[in-house]
């Protein structure tokens, strides 16, 4: 398999079950691959479906069809079928996700938030301490944050510490949902040039961004949604 990830054939109903089960297909037919190295964008109006597919490549939403496939520690698995801890270990080994809003843990500092999916795969925790930091100065996070909890950070520095969470690891599939949505243009660029990094390492990425001028610096193929509109499942 030379892709990082493929996508086939994948569809998506959501089911209202406290509205008489009314179905709201999203998206059916939905192909494509990314390559090692390769940014892909996806594209499409407000409502078409874009989160929904990165959310499905994460395994946060279930699909009705299809099947993503990736390789994990050597082995080709199917994400849509697979079970609760084959999915934790994925996420902890193989697929990386930069959310658009951080999920804060109280009590937790930002760097210990930052580090921890390096340590969760058994870096030592000062060294991931030491990248985390690493980060929080590329970003610009002033360092008198660094040592609090980050639930009353300002939306753009939570954003920050999310990123560098994101992209601590060497992960081969980095998913990002909108990760400058909250970003002043000096810090956008620094996600531009964290992006390109990661490229040249080789990494996958499959992306959602607002920000025209990000998603022409970063975007190497834009996969528009709206040609998965509909629903064979429906
Ligand atoms: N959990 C859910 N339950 C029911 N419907 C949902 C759910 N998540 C998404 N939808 C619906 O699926 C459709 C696609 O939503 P999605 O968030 O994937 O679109 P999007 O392209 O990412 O939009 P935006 O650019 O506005 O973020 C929308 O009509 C939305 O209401």
């Amino acid at each position: 398999m030379t892709a990082a990830i493929t996508v086939c054939d994948v569809s998506k109903t959501f089911t209202m079950h406290l509205r008489d089960g009314i179905k709201i297909p999203v998206v059916s037919g939905v192909n494509f691959a990314i390559k090692a190295g390769e940014c892909a964008v996806l594209g499409g109006p407000s409502g078409a479906g874009k989160s929904s597919i990165l959310k499905m490549l994460y395994g946060n939403y279930s699909t009705d069809f299809g099947a993503i496939l990736l390789s994990h520690n050597g082995e080709e698995v199917d994400l849509s079928k697979a079970e609760p801890r084959k999915i934790i270990e994925l996420r902890r080994d193989t697929i990386g996700y930069v959310s658009q809003f951080l999920r804060t843990v109280p009590r937790v500092s930002a760097l210990d938030v930052a580090a921890e999916p390096l340590t969760q795969r058994g870096e030592d925790y000062e060294v991931a301490r030491k990248k985390a930091a690493d980060l929080f100065a590329q970003l610009n996070l002033p360092e008198r944050l660094w040592n609090l909890p980050p639930a009353t950070f300002s939306g753009g520095e939570q954003q920050r510490v999310n990123i560098a969470r994101g992209f601590i690891t060497d992960h081969p599939i980095l998913l990002l949902d909108e990760p400058t949505a909250s970003l002043d243009a000096k810090n956008r660029a620094v996600v531009v040039d964290l992006i390109t990094q990661k490229k040249a390492a080789g990494v996958a990425l499959l992306g959602i961004f607002h920000d025209e001028d990000v998603r022409t610096k970063v975007a190497d193929r834009i996969i528009d949604v709206t040609t998965f509109a509909g629903s064979k499942a429906a």
